[in-house]
């Protein structure tokens, strides 16, 4: 899924979507497309699909021509789940993900700290920030949130739940995933004792087919409730929709495609409007 947006040094931002076509054997064709100068081409790529970066390169070496500046904004960044062993999925997708040129590259959430430093121009993944600390209005509004903790459920999720539990004022629980030696396959989940009573968010980064949230909340022996979560990228593959069963609210955002499985029926907060305002900073 990819998205051009024309901004011009004004702020004007101009919808490039028909630029973007395909031959009937689904090789990508960009259309010629007028930019003022001075402006900027946005350029975002939903989910991991690597054909939709070849879209992407077509359309920045077009804007490039007009020496307009390109930021590409990749949420949920491709690979980042492959950063470890060999082959490392993660550098081939940043490869891949180089291949566009851009001036600056945007992403949000990244799974592995490995990922960023793989992509040339990335500057700090500065959305990144922006999930956490403004996680508290996301999810509650302009109302007081109504979560006693924030329940991290692995390892990985740590950094992130934490500095989402502060954000809210409220502690944070860790749960651990355990995984067979051998195989590498999930085994089990513990947790920290939880609260008697109060509405619990579990954060994470990603779900894909929901193992691991589910996992987790039959661990806690709590149901939808007592739980809410919150998940960057809603990837929602086959499986997910047992989320359903175990919390209560489920928010994401649209880096993915898959956001949109309305088994999950997630609240979305949207990324677009964050990916204009940073491009132009
Ligand atoms: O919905 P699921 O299919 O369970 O996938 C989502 C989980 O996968 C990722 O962790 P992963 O176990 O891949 O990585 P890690 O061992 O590096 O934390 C991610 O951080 C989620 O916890």
């Amino acid at each position: 899924m990819i998205e051009l947006i024309g901004i011009t040094p004004a702020g004007t931002t101009t919808h490039l979507g028909e630029a973007l076509t395909q031959f009937p054997g689904g090789e990508w064709h960009v259309r010629d497309f007028d930019l003022e100068a001075g402006s900027t081409l946005l350029v975002v790529v939903r989910g991991a699909n690597a054909d939709d970066l070849a879209a992407a390169a077509i359309a920045a070496d077009r804007a490039r021509s007009e020496a307009a500046t390109v930021v590409l904004a990749l949420p949920y960044l491709p690979g980042a789940r492959a950063d470890r062993g060999r082959p490392l999925g993660a550098r081939v997708y940043a490869e891949i993900a180089n291949a566009v040129h851009a001036d600056r590259v945007l992403t949000i959430d990244p799974h592995s700290p490995v990922m960023p430093s793989l992509l040339e121009r990335i500057e700090d993944y500065p959305l990144g920030r922006f999930v956490r600390s403004q996680l508290s209005r996301l999810v509650a509004g302009e109302r007081e949130h109504p979560y006693v903790g924030v329940i991290a459920p692995d390892e990985g999720a740590a950094a992130r739940a934490s500095s989402v539990a502060h954000a809210l004022h409220v502690p944070v629980f860790h749960a651990r995933k355990h995984r067979d030696f051998t195989t590498g396959k999930l085994s089990g989940f513990s947790c920290q004792p939880l609260p008697d009573s109060g509405r619990l968010l579990v954060v994470d980064d990603i779900a894909d087919g929901g193992g691991t949230l589910t996992g987790l909340a039959e661990v806690t022996g709590l149901g939808p409730d007592r739980l809410d979560l919150w998940i960057t990228h809603g990837v929602f593959s086959r499986g997910s929709e047992r989320l359903r069963t175990y919390f209560g609210t489920i928010h994401t955002t649209d880096s993915h495609p898959g956001h949109t499985n309305p088994a999950v029926g997630a609240t979305i907060h949207p990324l677009t409007p964050l990916f204009i305002q940073e491009a132009q900073s």
